[in-house]
């Protein structure tokens, strides 16, 4: 017996058109797509109208376990990841211990296993323990399943430690995933350095201390032939750099949040620097690198979305700006303000456009399955309701965090149904 989602519109990713088309699910591949299918015994699940789109890959998340499970956990994490649309994410090895021997890449597929509500693809760390002193057993982590490599939460500050990762990396075939920050650069900072941190007395991290660290390692991956991909873009030079790679021929890849695509540090300004939920590295910058940002995604310099889903207590959030944990949570709402701002409202993103930077892109770049409903495709498929309306409701998630400056605001696009590898992981 199968499952036969009926009567939804399935999303055409090169014509952008919606297709009148039932999708059966047998095991965990997609047997067959066509106008009218039988129910034939088949479980059916009623999609009257509804859009289907294949299921979402998020590149950046951190789910905090092991160490941290009072703010996340793999099992609460995935949940909530589900619910927002996502088949697969990808984990950030910023844990304690940090995820950076094979024992620990196998410690995640285990508890995925038995309690993940999509599939987990762990990062193995750069250098051991984070501490940028150290390079991990790279082709262990590699063996072990690690996804690719990365210090997310810290930029490896020493280049010459970077470039041995990359030539080991690029020997290997594992992509060199990069939190570009120069710790000199950004110090002590906790906003964007401008005009805002300057009439709120904050200190500032410049975005010089991106986009340095970019300029850095697209030589180091020119040199070495590695694949870069540099994590949660957000400064104008940033982009003009990445635009630079890839127009040179590199391998160089890049991906921005919901946030850096829709709010600026004019958020913080109104609220006079005192919520620090609107806290997050890197910074919410100015508008110009908001633009700028938007339009790396619109010419394909930016290859993806991710959320960065970074949860944090309450407790930890209501700490005052400066000292206030970096970071906001996005896997329940991140495709719903981007369809209803980029799609919706301005009309700047084909919708078949932007579930490609979800979903598509996300999968070829990181050579996973998904990424397409097609025929004998894996069954990693999200169901969307692109006309109810609701708002961000942080004491709805299933994520142990509540931390986003979106809390509160209106978007359509929600998610009804998610299915991973031909099981239903959520239903609304
Ligand atoms: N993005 C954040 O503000 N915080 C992340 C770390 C990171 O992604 O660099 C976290 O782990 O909390
Ligand atoms: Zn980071
Ligand atoms: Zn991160």
């Amino acid at each position: 017996m199968g499952l036969l989602l009926k009567g939804g519109r399935l999303l055409n990713l090169e014509t952008g058109s919606l297709e009148s088309l039932d999708v059966l699910v047998e095991g965990s591949t997609i047997s067959r797509i066509a106008n009218s299918i039988e129910a034939d015994g088949h479980e059916v699940v009623g999609l009257d109208g509804l859009t289907i789109l294949p299921g979402f890959i998020d590149m950046h998340v951190h789910l905090r376990q092991p160490g941290f499970e009072g703010k996340e956990t793999i099992a609460t994490g995935t949940r909530a990841a589900a619910r927002g649309g996502y088949t697969k994410v990808a984990c950030m090895p910023n844990t304690r211990p940090v995820l950076d021997t094979p024992e620990q890449m196998k410690y995640v597929y285990e508890v995925t296993a038995r309690e993940g509500s999509c599939t987990v693809l762990p990062y193995g760390a750069i250098t051991k323990g984070e501490l940028g002193e150290e390079l991990t057993d790279i082709a262990g982590l590699r063996s072990a399943g690690a996804v690719a490599i990365t210090d997310d939460g810290v930029g490896v500050q020493s280049s010459s430690l970077m470039r041995e990762a990359m030539r080991i990396a690029a020997s290997l075939d594992v992509p060199v995933v990069i939190h570009s920050e120069d710790e000199d650069l950004a110090k002590d900072g906790c906003m964007n350095e401008g005009v805002v941190s300057q009439r709120l007395g904050l200190p500032g991290i410049p975005g010089l201390a991106e986009s340095a660290m970019i300029a850095r390692d697209i030589l180091l991956a020119q040199e070495t032939g590695a694949h870069l991909h540099v994590c949660h873009i957000s400064d104008a030079w940033s982009v003009e750099l990445v635009r630079w790679a890839k127009s040179m021929g590199l391998r160089v890849t890049t991906e921005v949040t919901p946030h850096h695509l829709l709010l600026t540090e004019s958020i913080i300004d109104a609220t006079d620097g005192e919520d620090a939920n609107m806290k997050v590295n890197p910074p919410l910058r100015a508008e110009r690198d908001r633009l700028a940002c938007l339009n790396g995604l619109l010419d394909g310099t930016i290859d993806m979305i991710a959320t960065d889903h970074a949860p944090h207590t309450p407790e930890e959030k209501q700490r005052p700006f400066r000292t206030a944990p970096f970071g906001f949570v996005g896997l329940e709402f991140a495709f719903s303000v981007l369809y209803t701002e980029l799609v919706e409202k301005s009309g700047s993103l084909p919708l078949h456009e932007l579930v490609k930077k979800f979903a598509t892109n996300p999968a070829e770049v990181f050579n996973l399955s998904g990424g397409r409903v097609v025929e004998g495709g894996i069954a990693d498929i999200t169901v969307v309701d692109l006309e109810a309306e609701r708002v961000v409701a942080p004491d709805e998630f299933y994520s142990k965090g509540r931390n986003t400056p979106f809390a509160g605001q209106k978007a359509k696009g929600w998610t009804v149904l998610t299915v991973n590898e031909g099981r239903i992981t959520y239903q609304a």
